[in-house]
């Protein structure tokens, strides 16, 4: 459970996505889909493996075109955005891929300086510096600074990813299974780490899961997908409350798998 209470904007939605249909030839991957993510909220978006969790994902940063309904990500549709536009909308909307997706060539501290460098002309070593410190401690791995991934545990690369998408300082983080291959103890850092950015940097964050655990520690809300549609939506206990067969059934697989 979380040790502060979020400050969620219940009045802002950062994320509002109205009736979207996705379909791949016959594979018709989302059917219908509604969703209204409010700034500073941790929302958590739980389903099995290939019911289009991440074409959802791709859908919100505009990678791919949904076939019908409406996406409107920090006040833009998101569908009707130009290239230049997208670009600038990613910059606000940080992704944390799964494998953390670092450069093994550079240190951690070049790779946390690399996108700083890359999204902000002329900014001064001083404050790259600053800023590199800043998220490596926010992250609590400011001793590797020197080091090379491949020194890294892969918790501590996960860590490493998340805090070279915060450096930019989104508004929206989105996480892509962030304790998928973790052992218990690191997914418990992971998990607190999330929230940890929620509590510091008051950001608002999709979490794709299958782990029930992270979906409970994390989640301020869960929504439940089942073959391309949300099947239930609340609080983590409100979900997990229900009698429903499709919950339990998706309970009983976490367990048992
Ligand atoms: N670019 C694409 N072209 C064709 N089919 C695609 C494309 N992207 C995704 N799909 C299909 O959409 C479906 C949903 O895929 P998606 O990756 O969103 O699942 P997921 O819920 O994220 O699964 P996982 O938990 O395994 O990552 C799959 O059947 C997949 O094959």
């Amino acid at each position: 459970m979380k040790n502060f209470k979020p400050n969620i904007d219940w009045q802002d939605k950062v994320i509002k996505i109205n009736d979207l249909y996705k379909s791949f030839d016959s594979n018709h991957v989302l059917r219908g889909i509604s969703l209204d993510v409010h700034k500073g909220e941790n929302i958590v978006v739980l389903g099995r493996s290939g019911t289009g969790k991440s074409v959802l994902i791709k859908i919100i940063v505009g990678l791919l075109s949904p076939d019908s309904g409406a996406v409107n990500v920090l006040g833009k549709e998101v569908p009707a955005l130009s290239n230049p536009e997208l670009r600038e909308l990613r910059l606000k909307v940080g992704f944390c891929f799964q494998n953390g997706a670092l450069y093994d060539s550079m240190t951690v501290g070049e790779n946390l300086a690399f996108p700083l460098k890359r999204n902000t002309p002329g900014i001064t070593r001083g404050k790259v510096k600053q800023m590199v410190e800043t998220v490596l401690d926010a992250v609590g791995l400011s001793q590797t600074l020197h080091q090379m991934p491949s020194e890294l545990s892969g918790g501590q690369r996960k860590r490493i990813g998340i805090a070279r998408t915060l450096i930019l300082r989104p508004d929206i983080m989105l996480y892509d299974e962030p304790t998928a291959g973790l052992d218990p103890i690191t997914c418990t850092e992971i998990n607190n780490l999330i929230n940890e950015v929620q509590h510091r940097f008051n950001t608002t964050s999709i979490i794709i899961t299958h782990d029930l655990t992270c979906a409970k520690v994390t989640g301020d809300n869960i929504v439940v997908m089942k073959e391309g549609r949300f099947i239930k939506r609340g609080p983590f206990d409100e979900v997990f409350e229900s009698n429903d067969e499709l919950i339990r059934e998706f309970y009983d697989y976490n367990f048992i798998q």
